[in-house]
């Protein structure tokens, strides 16, 4: 088994186990990362508030994190309460010295329940020295303001939370994480969690009514990414800041990009409150581990659930929007390339046909027989379609030609392993490990079609029809059968049973793009 992504936290303790560096190591192993820690300050703590804070010597701070570093390595550091100006400067060398990369900072200033967690003294040296080497700056709206007034004002230290009425609008939000992102240099994300919007868009500050949360991101390029996501009424929230950024951490470390590791990020949180459960007096913590024991996804949403998972994405993204798919859309593929493709794909398809065999026959119901022999079809009428592009593209090749075409390695990995998973799986093994080939197709095609539409069969794209017929209605059709199928039976998956089938469809995902890979690469004689 390889290591999963080393997280070290740099945050305080909290005693209640809602925030600080106990939510971060909950977070992080719920991501399946591996949490390390290096500890500023330990806080007698609990949901009611700060009791106490005895911060940790700066130099102990120093040997800490040298421990780590110098053994065990980091993937993505997270900082939260830092307690003190010392410390910010042994974490400023620490990363110069080890050259730290990738760094999620939460600028924890004041606790919800109204504690100084950071002196104002220390804001200096956070926003020039540290902040400048952070890759993500997670600020909510009152540490924003705050922020942003030093870099306009230095001389000026805040020393109690903002009041936020000067926000009126989500573009007051956006010119916020602007501004702010323009003075630190790193991206910065802008949490609302504080302002909730009513649904005509206005702030809802104390009424009811309230509608959505409203996060931005302002991305060094000077993009900006908005996102939102309904409001959910609860008193649960302590710690939600620090497990947000922890979970962004987790989610960059499996090398998600940043928008889709925030976006990711801002799903879990949003299960984590939704699940969380009351516990003590005041803002009690939210459920840090609710996606280890209920299935991570909602009704119908597993396959979307599939090709975002961490371990996925990117791969599914290379996948479905690879150059040889390009090539295929803008005519620049060689004939050569094509064919030896369409030959591949043909063998390729006589076991594809074999494994949707396999699958009606561990239909066990009549309908569920009747679903797998409608795409059983679907992939025949696709083989054929091969055979005629063929004799098309080399006038005179016949299917037996096809036939005897030797196996590239690439075909006989993936179609052996497809064929395993049906020897030795379940159905819904079975089904994950062709849903990948004739979802992605679908999807590719589509991209391409809306991307690259103005080269087509009429002017002189031979390869069109490809496109054409991945992205058909009757396509559409058939892979929403499969996805049908697949939902209702996701309905029943185990916990357990989904982290193997994400590993099965991973694996699948990376043959069809490794497939899509040594077509382009082919050098034909
Ligand atoms: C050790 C520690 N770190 C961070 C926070 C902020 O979390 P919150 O804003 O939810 O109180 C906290 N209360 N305690």
């Amino acid at each position: 088994m390889s290591a999963p992504p080393r997280i070290l936290t740099i945050a305080g303790s909290d005693s209640s186990g809602g925030a600080g560096i106990e939510a971060d190591i909950k977070v992080i192993t719920a991501h399946k990362c591996y949490a390390m820690t290096a500890m500023t300050g330990l806080t007698a703590q609990n949901t009611t508030g700060v009791v106490d804070i005895h911060p940790i010597p700066a130099e102990f701070l120093r040997k800490t994190l040298s421990a780590v570093l110098e053994d065990v390595g980091v993937d993505v550091v997270k900082t939260g309460m830092l307690t003190s100006t010392e410390s910010i400067s042994v974490i400023v060398e620490t990363i110069k010295k080890y050259d730290l990369k990738t760094i999620v900072l939460d600028p924890v200033m004041i606790s919800t329940s109204g504690s100084v967690l950071l002196p104002p003294e220390a804001i200096s040296n956070l926003c020039s020295n540290l902040i400048p080497l952070a890759t993500l700056l997670t600020p909510n709206i009152p540490e924003a303001q705050h922020l942003l007034l030093y870099y306009t004002n230095p001389g000026v230290l805040p020393t109690a939370a903002f009041p936020i009425d000067n926000i009126n609008s989500m573009a007051d939000v956006v010119d916020l994480a602007k501004r702010l992102q323009e003075k630190c240099s790193s991206a910065v994300l802008v949490k609302g969690g504080h302002l909730p919007f009513l649904s005509d868009g206005s702030v809802a500050r104390r009424q009811k009514g309230k509608a959505f949360v409203m996060d931005v991101l302002a991305l060094s390029n000077g993009t900006v990414k908005i996102f939102s996501s309904p409001y959910i009424d609860s008193n649960n929230t302590h710690g939600t800041g620090c497990s947000l950024a922890s979970a962004i951490a987790c989610n960059i470390g499996f090398s998600q990009p940043l928008p889709t590791a925030v976006s990711n990020a801002r799903d879990y949180i949003s299960g984590a409150i939704a699940a969380s459960y009351p516990l003590g007096k005041g803002s009690g913590p939210i459920n840090h581990v609710h996606n280890i024991y209920r299935r991570p996804y909602s009704k119908g949403r597993f396959f979307d659930y599939l090709i975002n998972h961490p371990r996925v994405a990117k791969i599914w993204n290379d996948y479905v929007n690879h150059d040889f798919v390009k090539k295929i859309a803008n005519g620049t593929l060689s004939t050569e390339n094509f064919v030896w493709y369409l030959k591949q794909d043909y063998l390729f398809l006589i076991h594809f046909v074999r494994a949707k065999a396999l699958l009606t026959y561990k239909g066990t119901t009549m309908s569920k027989i009747n679903e797998c022999s409608t795409n059983l079809s679907g992939a025949i009428r696709e083989s054929a379609l091969h055979v005629r592009y063929c004799a098309e593209l080399i006038p005179g090749l016949t299917e037996q030609d096809l036939e005897s075409t030797p196996e590239a390695p690439a075909t006989t990995a993936y179609t052996r392993y497809i064929l395993d998973i049906g020897h030795s799986g379940d159905i819904a093994a079975l089904m994950v490990s062709l849903i990948s080939c004739s979802v992605g197709y679908q999807v590719a095609a589509k991209n391409r079609e809306k991307e690259d539409s103005s080269v087509r069969t009429s002017e002189g794209n031979p390869f069109w029809k490809w496109i054409e017929e991945y992205a058909s209605d009757k396509y559409a059709e058939e892979t929403q059968v499969q996805r049908d199928v697949l939902e209702k039976l996701a309905e029943g998956f185990g916990v357990t049973q989904v982290e193997e089938l994400v590993e099965i469809f991973r694996k699948v995902t990376e043959m069809e793009r490794n497939f899509f890979s040594a077509a382009v690469e082919a050098k034909i004689p």
